[in-house]
């Protein structure tokens, strides 16, 4: 995207001690943008830095046609001027206050008076579903019900920009689903621009046009949910969305592993597409099946293994390997009752080289 075709532009540089995030972020209006990345990226820097919380180093936030952080030309617009609804993971609402008065906090803070506040709390109440809950304190709202209070408070400044940091992220199971969907619609409806701040790639997926990761401090993929499932580009992207990755030199149909390690044993995957240089090569765990011995003919690659762990993982199991490459392997509990499944286990991978897919590396 184009810095003219963003409504939220943004070069987020912030030091905080010896980490620094140094990241771009643009989202259109009308899009949702999921930021996801592992502990400490800095996912939580930028929604600070976002929000006004926590100034720039370097870089600059552009919102429609504000600039509101630019510490080279010392401009900081405070949070409150900002056009910003921010729906924190612990929602922090004001325990004394009513669901109506917290929601109407939103618009108060930006000047509105103390009735059409009120109007607004109430219509957003009912947006949300909550209009008979207009009077609880938070302490009578379930962590749900708290959850959609703090949305139709970041929601009621009518905010040029959504942020919203790990917003699913306190509640059980069962209400993540129905609040995930809720949220889903709410954020469809938004003419803003939406950034979407989790560790949950589910969340990301399903709520998300376009997803942004982070690994420390620095956008390391980004592109729409398809091509990061199909296509991800470092360990953490590929784990995220559960596939086992290398990267290699190609040629024809084979791919030299580079070992991880740095040891000079060659590792030769065979895989379907024709390839040529720097590549990654991708399969699921459930593409790997294990063997107490070497197998004969079909499959194309086949290497010696040690289990080093064994999870269960939905009806099946999942198998961690060590060998020429680690992997990851689901395998069903038939398929199981011919292991002697124990870490430190000898056994023989296979793998059909029409389940890999491989794609340029680049750089
Ligand atoms: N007040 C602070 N002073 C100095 N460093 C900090 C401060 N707060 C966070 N950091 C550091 O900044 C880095 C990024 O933290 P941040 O909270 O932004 O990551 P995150 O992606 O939100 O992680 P999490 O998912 O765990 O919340 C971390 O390495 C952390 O140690």
């Amino acid at each position: 995207m184009t810095e003219a075709s963003a409504l939220l532009y943004a070069n987020l540089v912030v030091d905080r001690g010896s980490f620094r995030l140094d990241a771009a972020l643009s989202v259109a209006a009308g899009e949702v943008v999921a930021l996801l990345g592992p502990n400490g990226a800095g996912k939580t820097t930028a929604v600070r830095a976002l929000a006004g919380l926590l100034p720039l180093t370097g870089g600059r936030i552009q919102l429609g046609d504000r600039t509101l952080d630019d510490p080279q030309r010392r401009i900081l617009v405070p949070p409150e001027r900002r056009k910003i609804g921010v729906v924190f993971q612990d929602y922090l609402l004001f325990p004394h206050l009513t669901a109506r008065d917290n929601v109407a906090f939103g618009p108060r803070s930006v000047g509105a008076a103390r009735r059409p506040a009120r109007a607004a709390a109430d219509a957003w109440l009912a947006r949300v579903g909550l209009a008979e809950h207009a009077h609880r304190k938070p302490r009578h709202l379930s962590g749900g019900q708290a959850q959609r209070v703090a949305l139709a408070r970041a929601l009621a400044v009518e905010p040029v920009l959504l942020l919203l940091d790990e917003p699913l992220a306190a509640l059980d199971a069962r209400t993540r689903l129905d609040t995930r969907a809720a949220l889903q619609r709410h954020l469809r409806a938004h003419s803003g621009a939406t950034l979407l701040v989790t560790h949950d790639p589910l969340d990301a997926l399903v709520l998300a046009d376009r997803l942004v990761i982070v690994e420390a401090g620095r956008v390391v993929q980004e592109g729409d949910p398809a091509t990061i499932t199909a296509q991800p580009r470092t360990d953490y992207v590929a784990s995220l969305v559960g596939l086992n990755l290398y990267r290699g030199r190609g040629e024809g149909h084979t791919v030299t592993v580079t070992a991880g390690d740095g040891s000079a044993d060659r590792f030769q995957l065979s895989v379907a597409e024709p390839v040529d240089g720097e590549v990654f090569v991708a399969f699921p765990p459930a593409a790997v099946a294990l063997h107490p011995t070497e197998p004969d003919g079909s499959p194309r690659n086949t290497w010696p293994a040690v289990i080093t762990g064994i999870q269960r993982h939905g009806d099946n199991l999942r198998v961690e390997l060590d060998g020429p490459i680690t992997a990851a392997a689901d395998i069903t509990p038939a398929a199981a009752a011919h292991l002697e499944l124990i870490p430190g286990s000898r056994v023989w991978a296979a793998l059909k080289a029409t389940e890999t897919h491989a794609y340029p590396a680049g750089g």
